[in-house]
Formats: C-alpha cells, sequence, structure tokens
C-alpha cells in the first residue's frame, strides 16, 4: 500500500529550517509569483506556436526552469524580456535533436516535453531525480508509441527514456488509464494539434484525478486557436496551428495555500492580490476548503481575504480532484479540533513522494493521530508537539511543516530549499507574512 522506499525520510542536506511560530494572529497582504501549471503550460504552447509569444509574469522557480531549458535544448528560442525583465520572450523554431532533458522532480517536465520530443528531429533523452524514475510515464509513453512515436525505454515504462523524434507524429486515436496522473491527458492534448491527424484520447480505468488541470489543458489550447472537443473520458483535438502572441500567467493559487492557512490556523487575516475572477486553477476551491475547515472568505475587487475566526474544524472531503491541496488541508486539519477524513486521493502515493504515508509520518512524529487509509487519510484532534518534520524533497511536505509550525513550538522542518520547487523563496514570502 505506502511507498516504503521513498516514504523514508529524505537525508537532510543543511541544518533544518525552525519554522517561526505565531506571536500573535497573522495579518497579511501578498503578491505570489505564478502559477507553476500555467507558465509550465503556456511555455509549451508558446514552443509550438507558429509565432512568437510573450508569457507575462511566469512563475521563475525550479520545475519552470526546467521546463525552460527543456525547450530550449529542443531548439526553442527562450529570454528574459519585458521592462523589468521579468517576462519571457519565446521564440519557435523547427524542434530538434540530439538533445538531453532533465526533467528533475517535475510531472510537468516528465509528461508535456516527451510528445514534443516525438515531433522533433532527432534523439532526445530524458532523466530526472530518482524519485523521477519512480513517478508513472509508462501509460504516456504507450500512448505515444501507439500515435506512432518511436520510445525506448529498455521496457521499464519509467525513465530514463529516450524518445527518437522523426520530425513528425501520425497522431489519431488512442485510449489509455489516465487514472495515475491527469497529466498523461494534457500531454497528449498539448501536442496534439501538431499531430497529423490530431489526437483523440479516450481514458479507460479508474477515474482520471485533477479535473481543473485538464479543465486548465483545454482553456489554454482553445486560447491559442486548437479545437478541442471534450466528451466523456474522451478529448478530441483538431490537427492545425497553435496561435498565440501573448500569455498572462496567473497567481498560483495552490501556492496561496499555506498562507490562507496561516489566517486560519492563528485566527488571523491574510489578503492575496490578484485573485482571478475566473480561473481553472484547483487552488480556487480553498475558498470552499478553508470556509468549511472555520475561515470567513471575502473579496475586494481582486483581492481574497480568508480571515480566521479562532475555531479550526476538521473536513471530510474528497479531494481527488485538488490532490495538490492535500498537504496544506492535512496540516491545517492537524490542528483541528474535530476528526478529519480526506479520501480519493490514491494518486498522491506517487507525487513528489508518498504524500499519504508522509502526512500520516510526519504528523504522528509529532505526537499527533494521522491514520492512513489506502486512498487517504484519518486525522484526529490530539496535541502535537515539536520535532523535526521531515520533507522528503517534496514542496509541498515543506510547506505544511510550516504551517504546523506556526502554532507547534519546535518544529524544524528539514530540506526547505525544496519549496524552490514552485516557489523561489517561500522562506522569505513566509517571513514577510509573518512580520
Ligand atoms: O497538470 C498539472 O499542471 C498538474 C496536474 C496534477 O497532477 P496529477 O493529476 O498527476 O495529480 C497536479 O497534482 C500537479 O501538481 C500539476
Ligand atoms: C504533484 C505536484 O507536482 P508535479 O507537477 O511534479 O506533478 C505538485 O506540485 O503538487
Amino acid at each position: 500500500m505506502s511507498d516504503s522506499v521513498s516514504a523514508q525520510p529524505a537525508t537532510a542536506s543543511g541544518p533544518h529550517w525552525s519554522a517561526p511560530v505565531a506571536r500573535r494572529p497573522v495579518s497579511a497582504r501578498l503578491s505570489l509569483p505564478g502559477s507553476k501549471s500555467v507558465t509550465n503550460r503556456a511555455l509549451v504552447l508558446a514552443a509550438l506556436s507558429e509565432s512568437p509569444c510573450l508569457v507575462h509574469r511566469p512563475l521563475v522557480s525550479r520545475d519552470t526552469e526546467l521546463m525552460a531549458d527543456a525547450l530550449r535544448a529542443l531548439g526553442t528560442g527562450i529570454v528574459p524580456a519585458g521592462a523589468d525583465g521579468q517576462d519571457l520572450a519565446v521564440t519557435p523554431a523547427p524542434l530538434r535533436g540530439p538533445a538531453s532533458v532533465d526533467v528533475g522532480n517535475a510531472g510537468t517536465v516528465m509528461r508535456f516535453v516527451p510528445p514534443l520530443a516525438a515531433l522533433a528531429d532527432g534523439e532526445v533523452a530524458f532523466d530526472g531525480d530518482p524519485r523521477a524514475r519512480e513517478r508513472p510515464v509508462g501509460e504516456l509513453l504507450d500512448a505515444l508509441r501507439a500515435l506512432g512515436a518511436d520510445i525506448d525505454d529498455a521496457g521499464r515504462g519509467s525513465l530514463p527514456m529516450t524518445v527518437r523524434g522523426t520530425g513528425s507524429v501520425r497522431g489519431g486515436e488512442v485510449v489509455l488509464d489516465a487514472s495515475g496522473s491527469s497529466q498523461f491527458v494534457s500531454a497528449l492534448l498539448l501536442g496534439g494539434a501538431r499531430f497529423e491527424q490530431g489526437v483523440h484520447v479516450r481514458h479507460q480505468g479508474p477515474p482520471v484525478p485533477s479535473q481543473p488541470h485538464l479543465d486548465m489543458t483545454v482553456e489554454m489550447l482553445r486560447a491559442a486557436g486548437v479545437a478541442v472537443s471534450v466528451g466523456e473520458n474522451s478529448w478530441r483535438v483538431e490537427p492545425g496551428p497553435v496561435k498565440l502572441s501573448r500569455i498572462d500567467v496567473e497567481p498560483d493559487l495552490s501556492n496561496a495555500a499555506p498562507f490562507l492557512a496561516a489566517a486560519l490556523v492563528t485566527g488571523g487575516e491574510v489578503t492575496v492580490e490578484e485573485w482571478p475572477e475566473h480561473t481553472t486553477q484547483p487552488g480556487d476551491q480553498l475558498r470552499s476548503l478553508f470556509t468549511r475547515m472555520g475561515g470567513e472568505v471575502s473579496r475586494d475587487g481582486g483581492a481574497l481575504t480568508l480571515r480566521g475566526t479562532g475555531r479550526i474544524l476538521g473536513i471530510e472531503a474528497d479531494l481527488h480532484d485538488v490532490g495538490e491541496l492535500t498537504p496544506t488541508v492535512a496540516a491545517v486539519a492537524a490542528l483541528a479540533s474535530t476528526p478529519s477524513r480526506i479520501t480519493g486521493i490514491a494518486h498522491l502515493r506517487r507525487h513528489e513522494t508518498d504524500r499519504i504515508a508522509a502526512l500520516a509520518a510526519e504528523i504522528n512524529r509529532l505526537g499527533g493521530d494521522a491514520e492512513e487509509l489506502p486512498d487517504g487519510l484519518v486525522i484526529r484532534p490530539r496535541p502535537l508537539h515539536g520535532g523535526v518534520f521531515h520533507s522528503y524533497d517534496d514542496h509541498r511536505m515543506a510547506t505544511s511543516g510550516a504551517v504546523i509550525g506556526l502554532a507547534v513550538p519546535g518544529v524544524e522542518v528539514e530540506n526547505i530549499a525544496t519549496t524552490r520547487k514552485t516557489l523561489p523563496d517561500f522562506p522569505g514570502l513566509w517571513a514577510e507574512a509573518l512580520a
């Protein structure tokens, strides 16, 4: 059931980070960096576009740097732009190998780039962090093979692997089981307009997780002029040009989670600027999740405020669609006065780490009462004490340790630097929010 290898604490690198305790209710107003998921889709679509494209206010973090480097390796021009140099000017060029791509531990790079490699002329080798070799990708590789790509993974169904691009992909209809990751479907759709016959992806198996991320893929493709039709467990992308000149990246609402949680668990008030009116980001569901956990949410123009009421309530929630939010929801649940039951997240066992096993182990290490379910967690109220909170090289585990540390003196988060996966300076932003 649990993924015992990667559920072991990763070796600590450097001293632990002493999570600051909130001496008073947190009161902060913040602007958050751009969304990882939007930025990495934007870069992929810009690389496939028929004309140059400006990506405005992209996230700059490990996952997006890995994506930019991967696309540069395939021949795409990507350089800083804009008055403050914070934008990215993307100049598409014929995709080509030979190249090698380091996916790090970025699911988006590991899944979204192979279809582009299949469209490239030449060989493209993929590898990444040790954990990347354990994350699922085989179903996607089989689908790409069925669509005409030539991929050598030595029969492993995982990294490392080489895509032998021929400059074109036939495309057409393909059936796969995408219950392990929505990113298999997103990957095929993002590249699909450039396949000769487009692509018709059909899912067969247990439900695909992360529906908002699928909606994000479809919406961004349509904004790029690509014809997409969606049925039940079925997505069709017509062949045709990708037409983009500018993409504005929204703030990362999943990264808003620990900051809003800080208001909730300290009875404070946190405002996030530029919360989009309409968005496909799963983080938008924090509004309802944290209201159910005792907070009060309000909007003032573009800003969203979460106010803690002094009550921290447990929650019964199926987080299948918004799995990314689980580590923060679990951290709040560990501080709540009533029990929580979080389900629908079996696929999180193959995320950056086995998040179900890791959350249970770390909450219990601090004296808490967390129990693993095959597809989730039960967390019951029990006073916590200080100790080391292992992050398992998982950005969202590290930020969860920070949330618990607000209310529990003596929490030491191991490898806080792992938050750079999706946030350039989490410790700095956290200190600012607590100042
Ligand atoms: O497409 C995306 O940008 C993402 C999809 C989700 O992946 P899974 O469906 O594998 O959970 C999510 O967890 C991940 O953080 C980002
Ligand atoms: C699961 C996540 O990332 P990835 O894109 O690597 O799958 C995440 O950010 O929570």
